[in-house]
């Protein structure tokens, strides 16, 4: 059968990013933050974007909801369920933020109100996004704390956020999300600054997401082994491009791009063998291969010639293991 890996049944994604790049124009130059990034997720998988701090992976995550600071230059277009949604007006997008389309925000504590109880915040959701009824809001709240893992969901829900820890403040928040039942996810950083215990505890609440609901979820992190457990596909961003997509098993077992190879590496289970150098300034990118300077292949046509990332590799039938690497090597 030639179906296209990944591809929903009816032949469309959830979200195709294709083309975007986003600049912010600052006193010190341009900033290229995101430069011709194109991936698909279909329905129901997750895709996660990995990568070095400021290697333009939340920007990614705002550029689809819309967050993006309206002095940066933006182009190339995202598409929700076949339908361009990065020129939408505020007025149209708004219809979507939030209902289709929610953030799992990087900093609970700051997007929760302190002042109310959890369950109030999960029910509030439903109320003006579903205008489910009073009577069933209550059964339901309750529903989704116990889905989120909490041992006692009536404890959490009678809890104003300060009672709670860290990750289970990221998980109430990630209940807030999903309380509109929205179709599509973007979840920013879900593991940071988190414990050993409540990192766990996020993970697995992840894998429920992805293993009992199927949910459609962008993930954005630096947390290697989240992706790994979690993601379908991977994208490894580099100095604000795609170095490297395909499916986790395939990327995580047998990484192609140099870079992709050394973030495994400097894994703690893998000796932790950290990376040297750092990444290109993005005022100031390169001629040639932005990895360059630190890779430990440094082929001749990379000091002068920027690789291309062919994606059509990637979505080629013909290509049963779709992977596409921006590197002149492979
Ligand atoms: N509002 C902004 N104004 C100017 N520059 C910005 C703005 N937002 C992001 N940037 C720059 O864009 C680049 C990409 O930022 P982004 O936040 O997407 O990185 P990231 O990969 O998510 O990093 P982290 O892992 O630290 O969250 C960085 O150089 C950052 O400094
Ligand atoms: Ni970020």
């Amino acid at each position: 059968m030639n179906e296209l890996p990944g591809e929903t049944e009816d032949g469309e994604y959830i979200l195709e990013v294709s083309g975007l790049n986003v600049t912010f124009h600052t006193h010190r130059g341009d900033i290229r933050a995101s430069q011709n990034v194109s991936f698909k997720i279909p329905e129901g998988e997750i895709c996660v974007l990995v990568g070095e701090t400021g290697s333009g992976k939340s920007v990614i995550g705002q550029a689809i909801l819309h967050l993006l600071p309206s002095s940066a230059g933006v182009s190339g277009n995202i598409r929700y369920l076949g339908k361009e949604i990065l020129s939408l007006r505020e007025k149209d997008f708004s219809r979507l933020r939030g209902k289709e389309i929610s953030l799992i925000p990087q900093n609970p504590s700051g997007s929760l109100d302190p002042l109310m109880k959890c369950k109030t915040q999960i029910s509030e959701v439903m109320e003006y996004v579903r205008k489910i009824p009073k009577d069933r809001r209550d059964s339901e709240t309750m529903s989704i704390l116990a889905e989120l893992g909490f041992p006692d969901p009536g404890t959490v829900a009678e809890s104003y956020p300060h009672e709670l820890s860290g990750g289970m403040r990221q998980r109430v928040a990630t209940g807030i999300a999903m309380a509109a039942k929205p179709r599509f996810m973007v979840a920013d950083e879900p593991t940071k600054g988190l414990d050993y215990a409540a990192r766990k505890s996020t993970i697995d609440l992840f894998l429920h997401l992805k293993e009992d609901h199927h949910d459609s979820i962008l993930m954005i992190t630096h947390d290697l082994e989240l992706a790994q457990t979690v993601g379908d596909t991977v994208g490894v961003l580099y100095s604000g491009e795609i170095v490297e997509f395909g499916r986790c098993v395939d990327v995580f077992s047998d990484p192609k791009h140099p870079y992709t190879k050394g973030l495994i590496a400097a894994l703690p289970k893998n000796g932790m063998n950290a990376m040297p150098g750092m990444c290109p300034g993005l005022t100031d990118l390169p001629k040639g291969c932005y990895f360059y300077d630190r890779c430990p292949e440094q082929c001749e046509p990379g000091e002068t010639i920027h690789p291309d990332l062919d994606l059509s590799v990637y979505y080629d039938p013909t290509e049963n293991r779709g992977r596409c690497v921006r590197c002149h090597m492979s």
